[in-house]
């Protein structure tokens, strides 16, 4: 994948969630410095590598949307707008997983390679 982020993998159990937030970087010291690198991040993908008994979906709370965990399965969404904006309807949460185990791995996808080729 063109400027992909290395894969990040998560695991959370009975209980565990990813609170609200944005991938985009923000105007912070912290965001700026992630900017400069490898710009801003303009997509994020996130595959399902279990299936989880209850919960744990991703919500999206600004659009009323909630995908199901499945293996096998992703969600890909878009960070920014047309414009290259940050897109604030992108907040998103893990919900809490209720019974079982969740597995995901994360790919984010930034505007430009920030790895220095060596
Ligand atoms: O756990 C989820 O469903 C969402 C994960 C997430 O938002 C992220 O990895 O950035
Ligand atoms: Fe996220």
């Amino acid at each position: 994948m063109e400027n992909g982020e290395g894969l990040q993998v998560l695991r959370y159990q009975k209980g565990g969630e990813y609170r609200p937030h944005f991938d985009y970087f923000g105007d912070s010291v912290g965001g700026r410095k992630h900017l400069e690198v490898g710009g801003q991040r303009v997509g994020t993908c996130v595959m399902y590598l279990s299936d989880v008994q209850a919960g744990g979906g991703t919500s999206f709370p600004s659009v009323g949307m909630e995908v199901k965990p499945k293996k096998g399965g992703a969600v890909f969404f878009a960070d920014v707008d047309e414009q290259g904006d940050v897109d604030k309807l992108t907040l998103h949460a893990g919900v809490p997983v209720i019974a079982g185990v969740k597995f995901i791995a994360t790919k984010w996808v930034r505007e430009r390679p920030y790895r220095r080729e060596s």
